[in-house]
């Protein structure tokens, strides 16, 4: 995926934001489908592209009328890039962000776990342990692309790890993500058959009409 990104990046398109937009809006989409109704979501978001789609998914379902809190892992000040452009419509929205993690984990319907995706490089590091360890009380939780932790090739936890009720991986479905306990996603990001063939994969879509895909782990 990091070579399908930078193909996607350097030459033919779609841009970081644009592939991070689509995968917050698939992300709110399968986020209320996971509990119709529901009132209240807080979105822990780290600092890289994962946390970038957390944030557009808290707009799309401020959007759509939820109470959204937002749990960033460090001030908004530090963030850059793609993540940093989704906080700041966040801001200008004046979405509720807090510290009190713990709080904002007990009181929400759902929580989205966007601290973490292919990017994992060895264990979490404290800061981020500890918002996986505050995940673990949340009432349904979300995680997008790979639960945070573990390992997207290999699967392996090399420290502490999310176990989310459900994930969406986006673009293609990751070799780690085989003995998840929950459901597992596929949400279709808007990249090109031709991205995947310069990177040697043959590609045939799998979205026929659906933008988010159950899938079934053999
Ligand atoms: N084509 C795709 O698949 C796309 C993927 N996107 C998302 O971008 C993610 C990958 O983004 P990034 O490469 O920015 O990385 P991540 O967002 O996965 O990781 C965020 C950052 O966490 C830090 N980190 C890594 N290991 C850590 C550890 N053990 N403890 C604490 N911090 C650690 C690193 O600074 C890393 O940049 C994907 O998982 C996906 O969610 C989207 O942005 C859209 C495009
Ligand atoms: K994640």
């Amino acid at each position: 995926m990091r070579r399908v990104d930078d193909v996607a990046v350097s030459e033919t398109g779609p841009q970081l934001l644009q592939m991070m937009e689509n995968a917050g809006r698939n992300l709110a989409r399968n986020a209320m489908a996971a509990r119709p109704g529901l009132r209240s979501v807080t979105v822990l978001a780290g600092p890289g592209g994962n946390g970038g789609g957390g944030l557009c998914a808290a707009r799309h379902l401020t959007n759509h009328g939820i109470d959204v809190t937002v749990v960033l892992d460090r001030d908004p000040d530090d963030l850059s890039g793609a993540t940093a452009t989704q906080w700041e419509t966040l801001e200008a929205m004046d979405v509720q962000r807090t510290t009190d993690a713990t709080a904002a984990v007990v009181e929400a319907d759902v929580v989205i776990d966007a601290l973490l995706g292919y990017g994992l490089d060895g264990a979490p590091d404290d800061r981020i342990g500890e918002f996986v360890d505050i995940a673990a009380k949340a009432a349904y939780l979300v995680s997008l692309d790979v639960p945070s932790g573990v390992d997207a090739t290999t699967g392996e936890r090399p420290g502490v790890a999310v176990e989310p009720d459900r994930t969406l991986t986006l673009a293609l479905p990751k070799t780690g993500l085989t003995d998840l306990d929950g459901p597992l996603y596929l949400g279709d990001i808007g990249i090109p058959a031709v991205v995947y063939e310069q990177v040697g994969i043959d590609y045939e879509s799998p979205f026929e009409g659906e933008y988010v895909l159950p899938l079934v782990v053999e």
